[in-house]
């Protein structure tokens, strides 16, 4: 696992945004799967900003969400299409046949979740996955005792992830109690991952995803069994971690 420590939010968005930019520049049909929620917003602002800059060519690429609300149609305005609508499709060159986000409204979950899996196995799965960090650990929207053989699928979500989503919609009972999310199994799928945390309210699930053993009650340390994997952090979200992972001794192994 690459860890990399930075001085606050505007250059961990920096260094993730080109970190994708490599990522297409090597590869013009790179497979993206992407996040959503307030951690990656800096980055596709900075995304949009190089692309027009350098001109850079998504006009090849694909991407796949990790998750979105069971009952919020894609049109709604907190939905996670109408966030990757706004934060960054409409302001590259991707394809929009080639953004996928699961389908949160549709009568047969069983059928999209199965069919999200499919689309992703067909595109010759994930290239680079970016991930935020939930307050308690979870990834995608698979709280804690989510599985490391878990798929796609219909997820609860918990009453800590639900009052922290909150902020976007009116009020706390408008929050879906359910989402659709991929599970640990398809984001360990992934050739590489890039998660991001930044401030403090990070920094205790920042410490277990790192130092503890990889288990499902804290989703994240489960990467600890991907074979590549970069974790940009800021000072705030770095500061409960000891010194033998500041040093880069641990994680062990990865
Ligand atoms: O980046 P934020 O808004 O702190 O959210 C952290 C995590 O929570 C979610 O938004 C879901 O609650 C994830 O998509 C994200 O990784």
């Amino acid at each position: 696992m690459k860890f990399v420590i930075v001085k606050d939010y505007a250059e961990l968005s920096r260094k993730a945004a080109e970190m994708l930019v490599s990522e297409v520049k090597a590869n013009p049909k790179s497979v993206f799967g992407l996040a959503t929620g307030g951690t990656p917003v800096g980055m596709y602002r900075e995304l949009i900003k190089l692309s027009q800059a350098q001109s850079i060519d998504f006009s090849q690429a694909s991407s796949f969400n990790l998750d979105e609300y069971v009952g919020l149609s894609s049109t709604h305005p907190q939905s996670y299409r109408s966030y990757m609508q706004e934060n960054l499709f409409n302001h590259i060159n991707i394809p929009a046949e080639k953004t996928q986000v699961p389908v949160g409204n549709t009568i047969d979950h069983l059928a999209e979740c199965a069919r999200y899996e499919e689309a992703i196995r067909l595109a010759g799965g994930i290239d680079i996955q970016v991930l935020g960090i939930g307050n308690n650990g979870h990834i995608g929207f698979n709280e804690p005792g989510s599985p490391a053989d878990s798929v796609t699928r219909v997820v609860q979500l918990t009453d800590s992830t639900i009052e922290a989503n909150a902020r976007y919609f009116d009020s706390v009972d408008q929050v879906p109690t359910q989402a659709v999310s991929m599970g640990i199994k398809t984001i360990l799928g992934a050739k590489k991952v890039l998660l991001l945390a930044s401030g403090e309210a990070k920094a205790e699930a920042v410490r277990l995803m790192l130092e503890g053993e990889p288990t499902a009650d804290v989703p994240a340390s489960l990467l600890q069994l991907h074979p590549n994997v970069t974790v940009i952090v800021d000072h705030e979200a770095a500061s409960k971690l000891t010194t033998s992972v500041l040093a880069g001794t641990k994680p062990s192994g990865s």
